[in-house]
């Protein structure tokens, strides 16, 4: 059945950034889309605005890092009952001298390993994207 009435889909910027073989997450807030979820750090693309630009503006309003915006890991179109979404995962690594993250308008953040990333812990959108983290956190798995 096709939609009556669609809208286009939401875009939105995460990150993959991993040290030390731990992989950054946030735990989505109380009362949003997805609440309780852990996911990749990120948020909504602005209109008009380039996705590594809003990325690195996530990054520093949600947890406070730095960082440096690579190339795509992966691109997914997710549809949810309320939205659908166009996610763009991007490689990531902090600048030096960045703080370290910590939840400033997320409910929590972790480093997280290959052992951490159950997919029912995530949003639904995000099974290709960690089945790629997952195999970079344990390569001989
Ligand atoms: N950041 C992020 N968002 C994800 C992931 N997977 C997934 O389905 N999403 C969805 C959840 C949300 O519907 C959407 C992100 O929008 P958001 O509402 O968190 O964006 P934002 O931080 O700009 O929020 P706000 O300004 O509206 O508060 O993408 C993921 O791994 N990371």
């Amino acid at each position: 059945m096709t939609d009556a009435s669609p809208r286009p889909p939401v875009l939105v910027a995460a990150a993959v950034l991993v040290e030390e073989g731990r992989v950054l997450l946030t735990q989505r807030k109380r009362g949003t889309h997805l609440a309780g979820a852990w996911e990749f750090p990120g948020g909504k693309v602005e209109p008009g605005e380039d996705p590594r630009a809003a990325l690195v503006r996530e990054l520093v309003e949600e947890i406070g890092v730095e960082v440096s915006v690579g190339d795509p890991v992966e691109v997914t179109f997710h549809k949810y009952p309320e939205k659908s979404v166009l996610l763009l995962f991007f490689w990531v690594t902090r600048l030096p001298g960045s703080p370290d993250p910590r939840p400033l308008d997320v409910a929590d953040v972790k480093w997280a390993g290959a052992g951490d990333l159950a997919p029912e812990l995530f949003p639904p959108a995000d099974v290709a994207i960690l089945s790629k983290v997952r195999a970079l956190l344990s390569p001989d798995t």
